[in-house]
């Protein structure tokens, strides 16, 4: 049976949301928070890749009864689709992370925080009351205080995660905030960074930042060796990294390009998940980011070996268009949308959900079967 979200009459799709939201915003806010790098290659890619893939349902299935939950970070949750760190949500909402979380606790859905947030980590843990499992995203900075500081934060607040990103070594060229003079409002502050004030351009951020890759895998293994918490990676690409980072010891992976505002050019998310998950071969989880908009996304992503996926825009602009709300629209019409299709594709359960459901389109524009076109040995 279907559970229809409480439409609004202006918002049925995760598109809408996109326009409504955007609108509410001020011209720098929607350019940094819509924006990808350079010519947006990636970040239009990260969506339209999902079309080339097709669906292959089995019918005279009995789906009267569909779970679509799962598990994520070892807890249980309403479906497999969870809220991606995203930096600033106080541009989008006076409420910002802590409105954001109380949604994905109401929804019963993950959420990662990003380093950059508004609200404190400790604060969001309380707007969530320990209904879902929550990710510390952690970008390393110079100072190795300042980033034990925060891991001993996230584990007190009941952190189960760090997602270490590791795709922003440099910030991408984002010519919008470029052209835009781009700089955060001096009222909002680093929620988790209390002693660095956000006012200015993200370069100033990310001169704070500066990673510590002279340690490569090796911080891997260091940050295991400092945290009880899981140690994900954020932005893995391709299989030979999957490789290394199974080796240096990460407890699973994110595939993501950061929503296509990192490097551009590299490709869709989507089209990089079946080597990923092939290299991997069921050692650690692995998820995906990046372009989701529909509940066919998702189910694409879970039938090319995701086990999990998670939105970054898509939360930002329920948010930005009607605070906790408006989060909670976006999950229920991704919800909603996913469930429709796990239904007309015969699936009963998540762990139903397999390759063969899938055809890619082939250079002659036909529609081939996975195996055939040894796409899921890419
Ligand atoms: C406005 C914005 C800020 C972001 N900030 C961060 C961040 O602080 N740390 C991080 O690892 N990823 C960050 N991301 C990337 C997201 O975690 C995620 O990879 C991406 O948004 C997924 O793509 P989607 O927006 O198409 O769902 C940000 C994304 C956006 C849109
Ligand atoms: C402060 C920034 C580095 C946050 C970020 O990751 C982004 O804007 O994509």
């Amino acid at each position: 049976m279907n559970r229809s979200p409480s439409y609004d009459g202006l918002v049925f799709t995760i598109s809408d949301l996109a326009r409504e939201g955007s609108a509410k915003m001020s011209l720098m806010a929607r350019d940094y928070l819509n924006g990808g790098s350079m010519d947006e290659q990636t970040s239009g890619d990260n969506c339209s890749a999902y079309a080339r893939y097709r669906l292959r349902p089995r019918v005279m299935v009995d789906v009267t009864c569909i779970d679509l939950s799962t598990l994520c970070l070892s807890s249980r949750v309403s479906f497999p689709c969870g809220i991606a760190p995203a930096a600033g949500h106080g541009l989008a909402h006076p409420d910002a992370e802590e409105g954001t979380g109380r949604a994905a606790a109401g929804k019963e859905v993950a959420m990662c925080l990003s380093t950059w947030s508004n609200s404190s980590l400790e604060a969001v843990a309380a707007s969530t009351a320990g209904r879902v499992p929550l990710a510390q995203q952690l970008s390393l900075v110079k100072d190795e205080d300042t980033n034990l500081q925060l891991i001993r934060r996230a584990e007190a607040a009941g952190y189960r995660a760090l997602f270490v990103t590791v795709d922003c070594v440099y910030l991408g060229k984002r010519v919008n905030e470029q052209r835009n003079g781009f700089s955060y409002p001096g009222h909002l502050k680093w929620g988790n960074l209390p002693h660095f004030n956000p006012a200015g351009s993200l370069e100033t951020a990310v001169g704070w930042m500066e990673y510590e890759t002279k340690g490569g895998w090796e911080t891997v293994r260091w940050l295991k060796g400092v945290t009880s918490m899981e140690v994900w990676l954020k932005g893995i690409l391709t299989p030979e990294d999957a490789e290394l980072a199974v080796e240096a010891g990460a407890d699973g992976l994110i595939v993501s390009n950061h929503g296509g505002r990192q490097l551009d050019g590299v490709p869709a998310t989507i089209d990089c998940l079946a080597a990923i998950v092939d290299a991997v071969a069921g050692r650690i989880p692995v998820h995906l980011d990046g372009g989701i908009r529909r509940g066919s996304d998702m189910f694409k992503a879970l039938a090319l070996g995701a086990q999990h996926v998670w939105i970054g825009r898509p939360a930002v602009w329920g948010l930005a268009y009607k605070g906790e709300e408006g989060v909670r629209l976006a999950l229920n019409l991704l919800e909603e949308e996913f469930r429709i299709v796990m239904a007309l594709m015969g699936c009963r359960r998540v762990g139903e959900i397999k390759r063969e459901h899938l055809a890619l389109m082939g250079s002659d524009g036909m529609y081939r079967t996975l195996e055939s076109t040894g796409k899921a040995k890419m």
